[in-house]
């Protein structure tokens, strides 16, 4: 195995392994560790090469940084790559990249991402115990989706708060796209709560279905966004707010589980001309990472924790608006001067320390 470190300004580390025995190629960033070890996902993708690898693993890592530091999980950010197809995938190739990511001692702690499964991380966690997100019967904290829209339910209050002075969902209208591991328990959960929920999905069935059940109204998911609606949540799906959809909406908030919802940073800026909230998708939707982040607390994983933390999701955003208010300025960059602020204020009590 041939580990090389690059030198990648403003990137605590970034390295790339090579194992010709099982075929990995993998880089591992390490955005920053002030607040914490890295905790970040896995992934592979077939990256057409590796500059595209390293831009990915880089931009990852640094999200993961501002995540955490609003969420307040103690951990630092990193993320790490698989560049191949996930068709190749063989248990010996984890076992080759559990060896890398051990190589970096504690400083950078893995999770599931996209194509990485717990079948992979059980292979993982063979040669390095720098592994989360595990089932509870192997000590680790289990499937993040329920606790992602535990979250999301908080956050919304605040959203609620924000727009119409109570966080009460009693008679609130709010369409959910995707209906699927975040979506369903963030939908039943806010109805018990009070609001009237509509649901669409590409899978109409699957929408039609369990709109069927819980006695949601199934809308068409062309078009999704044209409704008027108090909270639109997108929870399937990237990208949902762009130019050909921005001039279209009718909701007062969008508030929603899914990774990058803005196509580009300055939709945040036309959403905000507009009137609307945008609750910034990396603090709403940090349930699943605050979670997981209990299992390498002093204590190990405990549910009580991170239920509590999850919770703070709502003063989280709190304060994102009240920045965004004060300083007028969009909610995504108002998350953003949080987390640089909390990053600053833990660098300057390590000096003084
Ligand atoms: N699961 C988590 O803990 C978590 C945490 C943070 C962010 N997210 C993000 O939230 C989103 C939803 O996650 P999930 O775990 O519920 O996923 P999921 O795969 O369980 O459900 C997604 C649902 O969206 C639907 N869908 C997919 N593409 C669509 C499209 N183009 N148009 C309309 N519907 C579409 C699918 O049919 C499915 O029902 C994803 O973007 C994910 O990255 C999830």
């Amino acid at each position: 195995m041939d580990i090389t470190e690059l030198t990648e300004p403003g990137y605590e580390k970034v390295v790339r392994c090579v194992d010709r025995a099982t075929g990995l190629l993998a880089f591992i960033a390490v955005h920053d560790t002030t607040l914490g070890p890295a905790l970040g996902g896995m992934r592979m993708l077939p990256y057409a090469s590796e500059d595209e690898a390293i831009f990915d693993v880089k931009r990852l890592s640094r999200g993961m940084t501002y995540k955490s530091a609003v969420a307040n999980t103690g951990l630092g950010g990193g993320k790490s790559v698989i560049m191949g197809d996930p068709a190749g995938k063989t248990p010996e190739l984890f076992h080759a990249m559990g060896r890398f990511v051990d190589s970096l001692g504690g400083k950078y702690i893995t999770a599931e991402d996209m194509n990485i499964g717990i079948a992979d991380l059980q292979q993982v966690k063979k040669t390095t115990q720098y592994v989360t997100g595990l089932s509870r019967e192997e000590g680790g904290s289990g499937n993040p989706s329920p606790y992602t829209a535990r979250g999301v339910v908080m956050g919304m209050r605040a959203v609620l708060e924000e727009v119409f002075g109570s966080d009460s969902f009693e008679g609130r209208t709010i369409l959910i796209q995707g209906v699927g591991a975040v979506g369903q328990p963030m939908a039943t959960d806010m109805k018990a709560r009070g609001a009237k929920i509509l649901v669409c999905d590409i899978d109409e069935k699957r929408a039609a279905r369990f709109a069927e059940e819980h006695g949601f109204q199934h809308v068409p998911d062309l078009d999704h966004h044209k409704h008027e609606v108090d909270v639109y949540a997108p929870c399937a799906r990237g990208a949902g707010v762009n130019d050909r959809t921005i001039g279209e909406l009718r909701c007062k908030a969008i508030a929603g589980c899914a990774n990058n919802i803005l196509l580009e940073p300055r939709h945040g800026d036309e959403l905000k001309a507009k009137g609307i909230l945008y609750a910034p998708d990396y603090v709403i939707n940090a349930g699943g990472i605050i979670n997981v982040g209990i299992e390498v607390s002093p204590g190990g994983y405990n549910e009580a924790v991170a239920i509590e933390r999850i919770d703070g999701i709502y003063d989280n955003l709190k304060e994102v608006f009240q920045i965004a208010r004060e300083e007028n300025i969009g909610t995504e960059v108002a998350a953003d001067r949080l987390a640089e602020r909390r990053l600053e204020a833990a660098r300057q009590a390590k000096q003084e320390a």
